[in-house]
């Protein structure tokens, strides 16, 4: 049987930043950013410490609004389509972002249920891909940290939407869980999807359409 994720058709997303400029605390870290990223595209974002990765993302994945400049998805503003937008894309943040107090199982079934409610044979099949098989049931306090993460990434396996933004994603994971994920990353830009995301871990496995943008060599 082919996993759901091979099921899963993608319609192809357009993410663009127009003259973008994030300021935080009185601090300017950027201004007069511009993308333009469609399907097939990888955008890795990097740069030093402090130098606003997780603030750009931010403003791409709707979280928070820029100081000027505007985001679109699909050509309409970003800002306007805050009801859609779980069908269109997938935020991952820098923490894993679950309830100790829940198995995986159950994490996964809550996280997709807000928008898309997932089969529980679909989240078995996820949780194994990420090497949990045999971990679906315990409450994931009792987890290490690299499972956990685990656990939040097992989401890239379900019936994702085809835009992924993901904050630091190769946090607390084993060589070889790098290795599945880049594999991952880049299968998806092959198929369409587009991937934002920041990382300190110098890739791989890049897919033809990365691109990286270094914060740290863009002056503010
Ligand atoms: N909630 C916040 N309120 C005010 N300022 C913030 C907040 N979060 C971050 N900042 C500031 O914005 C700047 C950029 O932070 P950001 O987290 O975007 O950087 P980063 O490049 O992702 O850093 P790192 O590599 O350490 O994760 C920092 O100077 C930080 O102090």
């Amino acid at each position: 049987m082919n996993p759901p994720w091979d099921l899963m058709p993608l319609t192809s997303p357009r993410l663009q930043a127009v003259s973008l400029a994030c300021e935080r605390d009185w601090r300017l870290l950027f201004e007069g950013l511009d993308l333009d990223l469609t399907g097939g595209a990888m955008l890795q974002v990097s740069g030093p410490n402090g130098s606003g990765k997780t603030s750009l993302l931010r403003l791409l994945g709707g979280l928070m609004q820029p100081t000027a400049g505007e985001v679109l998805l699909n050509g309409a503003p970003l800002a306007r389509q805050h009801g859609d937008l779980g069908r269109t894309l997938l935020w991952i943040g820098h923490a894993a972002g679950i309830k100790g107090l829940l198995t995986a199982e159950e994490n996964l079934a809550w996280l997709c249920a807000l928008h898309k409610p997932a089969a529980c044979e679909a989240i078995w099949q996820a949780l194994q891909a990420v090497g949990l098989r045999g971990f679906e049931d315990v409450p994931c306090h009792t987890l290490s940290a690299g499972q956990q993460r685990r656990v939040a990434l097992a989401r890239l396996y379900l019936a994702a939407p085809p835009l992924w933004i993901l904050d630091e994603p190769f946090t607390a994971l084993d060589k070889q869980g790098v290795a599945q994920l880049e594999a991952h990353l880049a299968r998806h830009c092959e198929q369409g999807g587009l991937v934002i995301m920041t990382t300190h871990h110098s890739l791989t496995e890049k897919p033809s359409g990365y691109i990286e943008l270094d914060l740290g060599r863009r002056s503010a």
